[in-house]
């Protein structure tokens, strides 16, 4: 028969996915006890998203049931003491005390971040090709590139050039977005030179990504699509926590090495409680313009489809490496506007219209 500290042992393997330290480290988990045959302790989560919340009970349960002389096990859901209520609005890292409540932006009925692990597997190109399909398909869409230090949507829009209106002062600023191609759109890149670096500290990084949320003048939009930077850092947090969304996409290439960096991001939108709607694997296969039936899978092949597999959400797209995705955004003129015969085309068009149906209801 299992001891108390056997139990507590068996549970201290059991990791968070995302920071990979202990759930008893953490103190997610308490008082542990047996009765009999019975394991019994109490799981104290911080606001995860329900998946996550199931992996880990999942995940703990079973280390007590392989202990010898424990049949059943029993986890009492226990809210973390200062965090937000389990399930709620669901935001919160464990431990660290309330956080303010996530605060709509009027007028817009969805939110969707556009998120990767590493920079480079075309997360920009994704964000601006969904906006522009969904804006095609009849919704009213907003775009907030919210790649403060790499701006890149203007170029793919061929805005770069344009400058958005600013109306009154202070806290009352409202900035008038930018009207192209079907869509409505603000970035840092509106409001710097180009070449100026940008070298902002993190309170300042979240104060412009806060003016971007509620400081535009969004109107009436079915949906905003947030164009994250890469990475996990202030940027991702500042949205996570902001706002509420229906979920994040993560983009990745089907490489390994973009896989490594696409789970933690997975795992870091599923801490704070933001659903991840599914994986874009991008540039899955070249396809020569001189050869169209040819297919080269330059980056290896099935990273994306392993990604959605091993998180338990649906892969929503698999968009090949193609001349027009590119030309078109070097030209300020998207592939779904420019080539909307081509395969990649296609697929935003089918990646749009999976997320409309899933996520989104026109007004
Ligand atoms: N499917 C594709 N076919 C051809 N070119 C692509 C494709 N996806 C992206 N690209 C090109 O790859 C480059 C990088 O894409 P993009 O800027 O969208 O990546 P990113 O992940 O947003 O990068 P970062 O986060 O570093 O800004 C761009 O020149 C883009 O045109």
């Amino acid at each position: 028969m299992a001891s108390v500290e056997q139990a507590q042992a068996a549970l201290n393997a059991v990791q968070d996915a995302g920071s990979g330290r202990s759930l008893i480290e953490l103190g997610w988990i308490q008082q542990t006890r047996l009765v009999d045959d019975r394991a019994l302790f109490r799981l104290a989560l911080p606001g995860f998203a329900q998946s996550q919340r199931d992996r880990i009970a999942a995940e703990a349960k079973a280390a007590l049931l392989a202990l010898e002389g424990i049949n059943d096990v029993q986890i009492e859901l226990e809210q973390p003491s200062g965090g937000a209520p389990i399930g709620a609005a669901g935001h919160g890292a464990g431990g660290q005390g309330q956080l303010p409540e996530r605060q709509a932006i009027p007028g817009v009925r969805q939110v969707i971040a556009v998120s990767s692990g590493k920079g480079g597997v075309g997360k920009s190109t994704v964000a601006v090709n969904l906006a522009c399909a969904l804006a095609a398909s009849g919704l009213k869409v907003g775009l907030l590139d919210a790649d403060i230090y790499g701006p890149n949507a203007p170029t793919m829009l061929g805005v770069a050039d344009r400058t958005p209106e600013v109306s009154g002062e202070g806290a009352q600023q409202l900035m008038t977005p930018i009207e192209t191609c079907g869509i409505a759109m603000v970035s840092m890149g509106l409001l710097i030179q180009e070449n100026q670096p940008v070298i902002w500290r993190g309170p300042m990084l979240n104060g412009i990504i806060r003016q971007f949320l509620y400081q535009v003048a969004w109107g009436e939009r079915d949906v905003l699509i947030v164009d994250l930077p890469p990475g996990t850092g202030d940027a991702q947090l500042t949205i996570a926590q902001a706002v509420p969304m229906a979920g994040a996409i993560i983009v990745t290439t089907p490489q390994l090495v973009s896989l490594a960096d696409a789970r933690r991001g997975l795992a870091m939108f599923l801490q704070m409680g933001v659903d991840v709607l599914g994986v874009v694997e991008n540039m899955s296969v070249f396809i020569p313009p001189d050869a169209p039936d040819k297919r080269y899978a330059l980056f290896g092949s099935g990273g994306g489809s392993r990604l959605a597999e091993e998180a338990g959400v649906p892969l929503l797209a698999e968009l090949p490496l193609e001349m027009p995705v590119r030309e078109g955004g070097d030209a300020g003129r998207p592939v779904v506007l420019s080539h909307p015969e081509s395969i990649s085309a296609r697929g935003f068009l089918a990646l749009a219209r999976q997320l409309s149906a899933a996520h989104l209801v026109p007004a």
